[in-house]
């Protein structure tokens, strides 16, 4: 799937939605959702794809959107009406051009940084580093190249590890661990939301143990977060959480793609977006097999491990898990919105190794 949801997608979403949720958290994610089709798919009043001008004159919001969709669709640049009403929108200071007057007259300055990104769009870069940051949840990230763009799942990934700590986990001041953060995203919004949580993140890639700084600094909670750059599966990190408590909740979206799944990935994601973020081995299963093996020592008893994967995964790792013989046990696949097997919920048995 494309980075932000096509139509089709919506149309899942929505069907999903109708079906009802598992939680009262799939609510908040749903109205979200809700809101994002709303945002990402209402075209502007009496906005239609017949105009087309020039990109330097002083013009009304209606024709500059016009003009950009337009080009966007005749270079084939994925989702073009919803690219221009981002960009368009960014620059205007709001998330979408729907509830501005059509006929607003831009300025000269809106106008030049309009057509600064759309050319930058143009290149194929997606419109989330393109605007240089995306709402997940309700949080507003900086976003930046190579550093992973978070998908709408994991917003649901993120609602389920909030539900587990408000209701599931009896410690005053519990500490996550998230492994492989990316932009933050995760962790930042399990922090947002409850506010005696501390975070302990990791991620290989420098860039992204960076913007994770960056994106704690800007929601002001750097001091509950402790940012780890370095390989997960390497002694030196293990050493590193080892010597912390051990962790009653451990959340990961790792890279699961297979080889294959990521030789097909459309050009955007490929040209754009870290491959270590994607790529999980010939089978895609390299690195949830270490958290597997390992997650049993860093988990408190009774911890729980969410994890979101494709969605052939999860039979494969029931049998990772029932083969490993360790203190971990999967305990329910959740679908996403669009009815998938998705996300994996583990607990640590009471028998072993105590901690
Ligand atoms: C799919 S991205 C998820 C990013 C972010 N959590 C999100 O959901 O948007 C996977 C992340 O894992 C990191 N990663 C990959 N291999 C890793 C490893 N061996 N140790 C730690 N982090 C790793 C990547 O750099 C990337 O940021």
């Amino acid at each position: 799937m494309s980075h932000f949801s096509c139509i089709w997608a919506c149309k899942q979403i929505t069907k999903a939605i109708l079906r009802g949720s598992r939680s009262r958290y799939r609510s908040t994610f749903q109205k979200r959702v809700s809101l994002y089709f709303t945002r990402c798919y209402q075209p502007p009043r009496s906005v239609g794809f017949s105009s087309c001008l020039t990109e330097s004159a002083t013009q009304k919001l209606e024709d500059v959107y016009k003009y950009w969709s337009n080009k966007f669709l005749s270079h084939n640049i994925g989702e073009a009406d919803v690219s221009a009403n981002y960009i368009v929108a960014h620059v205007l200071g709001h998330k979408t051009i729907y509830n501005l007057d059509a006929h607003t007259l831009l300025n000269q300055t809106q106008v030049d940084k309009i057509n600064e990104l759309c050319h930058l769009r143009l290149t194929g870069m997606p419109v989330q580093y393109v605007l240089g940051e995306w709402d997940f949840l309700d949080l507003t990230l900086t976003m930046r190249p190579p550093v992973l763009i978070p998908r709408p799942e994991t917003e649901e990934l993120a609602l389920l590890c909030i539900e587990t700590l408000l209701n599931d986990i009896e410690i005053e001041r519990p500490t996550v661990l998230e492994i492989g953060c990316g932009s933050g995203a995760l962790s930042l919004s399990l922090l947002k939301k409850c506010p005696k949580l501390q975070v302990v993140a990791v991620d290989i890639s420098p860039t992204a143990c960076s913007l994770t700084q960056e994106n704690a600094r800007s929601l002001g909670l750097m001091d509950r977060i402790c940012v780890i750059q370095g390989d997960f599966t390497s002694d030196k990190v293990q050493l590193e959480l080892s010597r912390l408590s051990a962790f009653p909740l451990i959340v990961s979206n790792p890279p699961y793609l297979t080889t294959d799944e990521l030789t097909g990935l459309q050009s955007e994601i490929k040209c754009f977006e870290d491959p270590t973020a994607l790529d999980g081995g010939l089978d895609g299963l390299d690195i949830i097999k270490e958290i597997i093996l390992k997650a049993p020592d860093l988990l408190m008893t009774n911890g729980h491990l969410w994890m979101e994967v494709s969605h052939q995964q999860p039979p494969l790792i029931a049998k990772l898990v029932q083969d490993s013989h360790n203190d971990i046990c999967l305990i329910e696949v959740v679908k996403d919105l669009f009815g998938k097997d998705r996300i994996c919920h583990f607990q640590k048995k009471e028998t072993g190794k105590r901690k």
